[in-house]
């Protein structure tokens, strides 16, 4: 009872917040003049934009009383208007109006210095960016002691009680100078707009390479002042210490302390990370981080007193304590990666180990021996909505007449299906060296690390649910890590819905807007690029096969080279990047792979990643949080092109690959490459439809650039699977609660098994 009575107060708490700032009836709006996203685009999968997107292109400093310069569409050439949609076709010369709107002829109409088309909350968000405007003057002029005070006073004052938002103006003004002093970095003025969106409680969608972790440290330094502690959430460990170990000189200017969460980090290193102003980790560890200190507390017969509510008790005296101290303002970064595809996980942390693990062990065993040995169809069946594997008959004739010993022998006959049923999933679609790679770990004990489908990297410690991953230990002969039972179990998305003040940034959050609002009541607000975008689209190419499609590449590598331009190549595997590097090598291209196998060169590689002539074949580690600088003479030739050479399950991930070129206004291309095998059309499609398309590309003489739409339809359809996936497991973790409230149980850590 107490629980729901505490998270209900949360949620009224966010609403009273919002209907402070006056977000009454969270919608997405436009801002400063923008068209909403609407919502039946987003319905329709193609994000925002160029159909119903009038782009504002320029930010309000770049503003001046005229609007900024427009750029004709070349036939062929699509302009990127900053949304990456690329299933829009290029705007016709006969109709004036579409290609109008495309180079946002229309700006005079929405510029944001009219007052027409604006809400009044950007009105109010326009006045406090002036206020903040208006004491720069005096700031630039005091020198590094006063500005320390005048944080030191603002923080009394928050702690006195009296409004953050009554503090903004003067708070956000000492963050723009500290970042300018300390990093040589002054927030813009659309970084300023973007921080009092976020504080706001907004998700702030800002292009890739606009500075989202410069505009973080707008609301985290003022959340911070009330001192009960501001959390970003990163994706992954990589990010966390990396934007927190960039802009701390920037805190500390102002008296703010950092912490850093990284995962393999003891509980004690942990405590004073949370113990500082502002703490830098990944979702997934404050996820655990809330189920121990909750483990903790009930272990300590405090939980009634101390926890619930806010999930921490703040710091006591002696003996083992929680880490955590408190729940108050979470800014999550790659909003929509974290609280959408990460929600679908539960973080489950495990109970005792299992007295029947000699027999599960041996099982997976037995059941990965045989798995070749079952064939589509006629031992077995694909669901192909849930892909869900279910053997016919014939199958379990097979399972029954297959040798065991002993210990498999006393295994229940419907266990046994079932665990061949994995294994064969597992013998069929788990690949090493492009789901998972295998890896010593420090006593040297080889195991299996999933590598990250949306970043690319290595998710150490992470692992697949339902046997899937003791399956893959057993294909690949290792250790088998029985699953234990559950201690204590959270979603990402309950984790998030218990801070009182959330809000995200992300490059790509119009596709999931509807989404956000609907789950965590954030709207989506877009902001807009400081200097108008200069990426180009170029059209796609498909082909027949993986083999047609590389050489294509290798050749628009080979013409690009030599005009001196730095080349990265996208693939979605760890084994497809080792494919194309070594065709470039027969080419005699010379190149750089970036993957998960070579972590340790990264930094070398992108530092190197835009000079002159470079060429480099990365999978999704080369997307967020990778800043490719260009060397000074690139930018003239063109600027970097990227070249895409598969479509991902998610768009997002495609659109963080291409936003690794035209950065801040620099100039830069990309091109989709596509082929009639791809992976995404037996996802999407359905493995029938597949294989019709792969035949047809066996015998394809050319192009088949006539079938591109056929890959989006793809993707929309996987991303659209994902999404009832998703509602499904709300559903279901909805009822869970709700019925173990009912009957007294804690529903974090009371959890079925
Ligand atoms: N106000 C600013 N002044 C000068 N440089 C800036 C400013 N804001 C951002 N930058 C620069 O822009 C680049 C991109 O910043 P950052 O990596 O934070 O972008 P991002 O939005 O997180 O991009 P991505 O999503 O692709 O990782 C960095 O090189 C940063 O130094």
């Amino acid at each position: 009872m107490r629980e729901k009575t505490d998270e209900l107060m949360t949620e009224k708490k966010r609403e009273e917040n919002a209907m402070a700032t006056g977000e009454t009836e969270p919608k997405i709006e436009p801002f400063l003049g923008m068209p909403p996203v609407g919502d039946e685009l987003n319905e329709a999968g193609n994000g925002l934009g160029n159909q119903g997107g009038l782009q504002v292109q320029g930010g309000l400093e770049s503003l001046p009383e005229s609007s900024p310069p427009t750029k004709p569409v070349v036939q062929g050439e699509l302009v990127d208007s900053g949304d990456f949609n690329p299933i829009i076709p290029p705007p016709s010369p006969s109709s004036p109006a579409t290609s109008d709107r495309h180079i946002g002829g229309n700006h005079k109409a929405l510029s944001p210095f009219s007052r027409q088309g604006i809400s009044p909350r950007m009105m109010r968000w326009r006045r406090k960016l002036n206020q903040i405007n208006e004491l720069e003057a005096t700031l630039k002029t005091e020198d590094d002691l006063s500005l320390r005070k005048r944080s030191l006073a603002l923080r009394y004052r928050a702690m006195a009680g009296e409004k953050l938002s009554a503090l903004l103006p003067e708070g956000y003004a000492l963050v723009r100078e500290a970042g300018r002093r300390a990093l040589s970095m002054r927030h813009y003025d659309v970084q300023m707009i973007g921080g009092i969106a976020l504080f706001e409680g907004c998700i702030a969608e800002m292009q890739t390479g606009e500075g989202k972790t410069l505009t973080a440290t707008l609301p985290m330094y003022l959340h911070s002042l009330v001192g009960k502690g501001a959390h970003l959430a990163t994706v992954n460990d990589y990010l966390a210490k990396r934007d927190a170990e960039w802009m701390k000189p920037l805190y500390e200017m102002l008296g703010v302390s950092v912490g850093i969460i990284q995962t393999p980090d003891e509980q004690k290193d942990r405590r004073v990370a949370y113990g500082c102003a502002v703490t830098y980790g990944t979702a997934k560890e404050f996820g655990f981080d809330f189920l121990r200190d909750r483990l903790l507390l009930r272990a300590q017969n405090r939980l009634q007193t101390e926890m619930l509510g806010d999930g921490g008790g703040g710091f006591s005296g002696g003996g083992d304590e929680v880490v955590m101290r408190g729940m108050h303002f979470c800014l999550v970064d790659e909003a929509d990666s974290i609280l959408i595809d990460e929600a679908r996980t539960p973080l489950i942390i495990g109970s005792i180990e299992d007295t029947v693990r000699d027999q599960i062990v041996e099982t997976y065993r037995w059941a990965s021996i045989h798995a070749a040995e079952f064939e589509l169809d006629e031992h077995f069946e694909i669901d192909d909505d849930t892909k869900q594997y279910e053997l016919t008959s014939r199958g379990r004739q097979k399972v029954r007449a297959l040798p065991k010993n002993d210990l498999v022998r006393t295994m229940g006959l419907v266990d046994l299906y079932e665990y061949i049923e994995r294994s064969v999933k597992v013998y069929r679609e788990f690949l090493l060296d492009r789901q998972y790679v295998v890896r010593p770990n420090e006593k040297g004990i080889d195991e299996i690390v999933i590598v990250d489908e949306f970043t690319g990297r290595l998710a150490e410690g992470r692992k697949w649910r339902d046997g899937i991953h003791q399956a893959i230990e057993a294909k690949e002969e290792i250790e088998i890590s029985v699953p234990t039972g559950q201690a204590a179990r959270i979603t990402v998305q309950d984790l998030f819905l218990r801070f009182p003040n959330l809000a995200g940034m992300t490059g790509t959050a119009a596709t999931s807007a509807r989404e956000l609002r609907r789950i965590y009541r954030t709207p989506v607000i877009r902001v807009p690029t400081n200097r108008p975008p200069k990426r180009k689209r170029l059209p796609d190419r498909v082909f027949g096969t993986m083999l047609a499609k590389y050489e294509a590449v290798a050749k628009e590598v080979q013409q690009i080279n030599t005009e001196g331009r730095p080349v990265l190549i996208g693939t979605r595997s760890i084994d497809k990047s080792v494919i194309l590097s070594r065709m470039l090598t027969e080419l005699e291209i010379e190149h750089q792979v970036l993957n998960a196998n070579n972590v340790a060169k990264e930094a070398e590689i992108v530092s190197a990643a835009g000079g002159n002539g470079k060429v480099t074949v990365a999978t999704n580690m080369a997307g967020r949080g990778t800043d490719i600088k260009l060397a000074d003479d690139v930018e003239q030739l063109g600027g970097m092109h990227v070249i895409c050479t598969e479509l991902h399950d998610a768009a997002r991930i495609d659109r963080q690959l291409i936003g690794r070129c035209g950065r801040q206004g620099d100039r830069g291309s990309y091109r989709q490459y596509l082929s009639l095998d791809d992976d995404i059309l037996k996802s999407g499609l359905g493995p029938d439809k597949a294989e019709r398309l792969k035949n047809k590309g066996e015998v394809l003489q050319g192009s088949a650039d006539k079938q591109a739409n056929l890959f989006r339809k793809a993707q929309r359809k996987v991303e659209r699977k994902h999404f009832r996936d998703r509602m499904v497991l709300m559903h279901h973790e909805k009822e869970r609660k709700k019925m173990q409230r009912e009957i007294g149980q804690d529903p974090y850590l009371d959890t079925p098994d």
